[in-house]
């Protein structure tokens, strides 16, 4: 059934549903009313229901990458504020509740943006991983669409990483491309699809191929990849990756850097500082 026509839930777990946000290549994100419990300021959170069946070790397991997380304590990481399993709407159902983030991502945001607002938004998600990375979790699936959008408090536009690491600890088995907006893949070092360990290199590589999308619009490779998932990553492993044109020299030169197989930039504070700067350029 399409997610957009399937009837709306009116209550998932204790969290009232006001309407569908949309749906990703996991699951289905909502608007809802917190319960009190949570003692939340917040008057709407987000709830992402999971496609796949989470069984009670995966959840065990994406709970303690959630306290991680906010142990991390990076101001640039989406807020979780809850996570539960639920069996009304499906038999073991996970669900988690975080902050709304109402401009949208960078795949889809609610308006059109100034370069100026991207690569702030860009440099956020760059401190965001390196944050994580600095305790000891790497993200796994950067791409604009886990680049959700804000209003920060003197006005101007900020970017908060989402999702982290949770789509694989959850649904390990999930197939890596998406339906979605954007493919997954497409943000995904090589090397992790023959068998590398996600690390800070290649989640540098991750924010090398969503710097690009958003400044350009278009991706490292020809578009939509597949038709099949095994298409599409015979396409990715045998296909190198095109910095297309429309891209600044200074830009296109953090790129590279991020891409690079030998002398690929060492962190993501690397990358959020070669955005900074891209950002002080006139
Ligand atoms: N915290 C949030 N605040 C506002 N909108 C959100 C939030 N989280 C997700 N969304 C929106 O909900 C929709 C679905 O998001 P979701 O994260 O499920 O998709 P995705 O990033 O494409 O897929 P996935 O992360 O599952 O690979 C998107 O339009 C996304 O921008």
């Amino acid at each position: 059934m399409d997610v957009t026509t399937a009837p709306l839930p009116t209550a998932v777990a204790d969290y009232e549903v006001l309407h569908l946000i949309g749906a990703g290549a996991h699951g289905r994100c909502y608007l809802a009313r917190p319960p009190a419990r949570l003692g939340l300021d917040e008057e709407v959170v987000v709830l992402k229901v999971l496609d796949d069946r989470v069984g009670e070790q995966a959840f065990t397991r994406g709970v303690r990458v959630l306290r991680a997380v906010s142990a991390a304590a990076s101001p640039y990481v989406v807020r979780v504020f809850d996570a539960a399993r639920e069996d009304a709407v499906r038999e073991d159902t996970a669900v988690y509740a975080m902050e709304h983030c109402p401009l949208g991502s960078l795949a889809d945001s609610a308006r059109p943006l100034a370069r100026i607002e991207v690569l702030t938004a860009l440099e956020h998600t760059a401190r965001a991983a390196h944050d994580l990375h600095q305790a000891g979790i790497a993200h796994g699936g950067i791409h604009p669409g886990n680049v959700l959008l804000v209003e920060e408090p003197g006005g101007m536009l900020g970017g908060r990483l989402s999702d982290p690491g949770l789509a694989r600890v959850l649904t390990p088995g999930a197939v890596v491309t998406g339906t979605g907006r954007v493919d997954p893949l497409a943000f995904t070092d090589p090397a992790l699809i023959t068998g590398a360990a996600p690390s800070r290199r290649t989640e540098v590589w991750a924010l090398g191929a969503t710097i690009h999308r958003a400044l350009t619009g278009v991706g490292l490779y020809d578009e939509p990849l597949g038709p099949q998932p095994l298409d599409a990553i015979r396409q990715v492993l045998t296909t190198r990756p095109q910095v297309r044109p429309g891209l600044e020299p200074a830009e296109a030169a953090l790129v590279r850097a991020c891409l690079e197989d030998s002398a690929r930039l060492g962190t993501a504070a690397d990358v959020a500082d070669g955005l900074a700067v891209l950002r002080s350029l006139p």
